[in-house]
């Protein structure tokens, strides 16, 4: 049995994007949160603008769903600059980044999500093309090939990437500006909902907003999405108002719980304390006790799991911290992993 997850997976599902389009803020004034990020580009942008060049190249690190995609649509729509669209899984060959590089026009923002999955020969060819605006096209095949060089038109460089540890350093030091997207707040999250209700034309007071919010994992794209289905409950039960109630009990009807937490989740924390005392347990152990694959359990649910505090991964094994015990209504035991620790500092152990 596979549990299903969409809900509140940080990735896009199905034709999410076509709705996500209509919800993207267009400007930087309109863009929630990352305060920090959109103070230094606003002066990024602002120079760049006042010196009547192309701004450094910017890398965008975070997790998916975090709003990269909007800020690169945004750098371009500030500078009044196009914008071309490509990932990393597409430029497989260096003939492909070839063809979008001699055809960009002068100022264009040219926006590579995933740039982390880029080819080799792609990676190495944007290098030069980064740094002096030009590209060598090889020409030909072993001793007798030969390469032309080819000015390009000057451009700035958007990437994004969920995974900024693996990018090779040649290419990340070609950044003149790296911005960190974090995990939003649930107060930064509020403000996303009710921008997107008030395009939705939904009702959204405060407290059921803040219900939304809190369950939504730090992620905007899960915020308007649990957004979308409490409104189907609100119109179908209660004509139309999201109260706090309301968005409670849409989302524990689709088994999303107060914290964030879903099936899976929840699961494996059931799984690690009630079979295994709290751990620790290996992995593959726990995966085989909710009928998931390994990767599943790792990739999908402990990232959240240990960045709320709630499981730890250890040289020994996984296991439960005391919060843990105490989200799903047990009593800790006086050795819990955690326990006296305020929950919070256990992230990213
Ligand atoms: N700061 C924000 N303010 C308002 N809405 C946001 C913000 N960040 C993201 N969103 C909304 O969340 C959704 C997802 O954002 P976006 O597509 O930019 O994420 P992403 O980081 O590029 O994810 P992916 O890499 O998976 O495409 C969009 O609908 C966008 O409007």
């Amino acid at each position: 049995m596979s549990i299903e997850r969409d809900l509140v997976s940080p990735e896009p599902e199905g034709d999410e994007r076509l709705i996500e389009a209509a919800l993207r803020p267009k400007r930087l004034d309109e863009f929630i949160g990352q305060g920090r990020v959109r103070e230094q580009l606003s002066l990024v942008l602002e120079s760049a603008l006042r010196r009547s060049r192309p701004p450094d190249h910017v890398l965008m690190s975070g997790g998916p769903g975090l709003g990269k995609t909007t800020l690169a649509m945004i750098i371009a729509a500030e500078l009044g600059a196009p914008l071309r669209m490509t990932s990393g899984p597409a430029l497989e060959r260096a003939g492909d980044l070839a063809a979008i590089l001699s055809t960009l026009s002068e100022g264009e923002v040219l926006f590579v999500d995933e740039i982390h999955r880029m080819a080799r020969p792609a990676e190495e060819m944007l290098y030069l093309a980064m740094e002096d605006f030009r590209v060598d096209i090889v020409v030909g095949k072993g001793p007798g090939a030969t390469s032309i060089p080819l000015d390009i038109a000057p451009f700035t460089l958007v990437g994004a990437t969920t995974r900024a540890g693996l990018l090779p350093a040649p290419l990340r030091d070609r950044f003149g500006f790296t911005a960190h997207m974090d995990f939003y707040e649930v107060d930064e999250l509020e403000r996303v909902l009710h921008r997107s209700a008030r395009l939705l034309s939904v009702e959204l007071p405060p407290e059921g907003a803040h219900e939304i919010a809190r369950r939504s994992r730090g992620t905007p794209r899960i915020a308007n999405r649990l957004l979308r289905r409490v409104r189907d409950f609100a119109e179908v039960r209660v004509e139309g108002v999201i109260t706090r109630d309301v968005a409670a009990a849409a989302l524990n009807l689709y088994e999303v719980d107060a914290e964030g937490l879903d099936r899976l989740d929840r699961a494996v924390l059931d799984a690690l304390l009630r079979k295994f005392g709290g751990g620790p347990v290996g992995l593959s152990t726990l995966a085989v006790a909710v009928g998931e694959e390994p990767e599943t359990v790792e990739v999908v649910a402990e990232p959240f799991l240990v960045r709320q505090g709630l499981l730890a991964r250890t040289p020994r094994g996984r296991v439960a911290t005391a919060s843990a015990w105490m989200h799903l209504g047990l009593t800790p035991p006086p050795d819990a992993f955690g326990a006296g620790v305020i929950p919070g500092l256990l992230d990213g152990a």
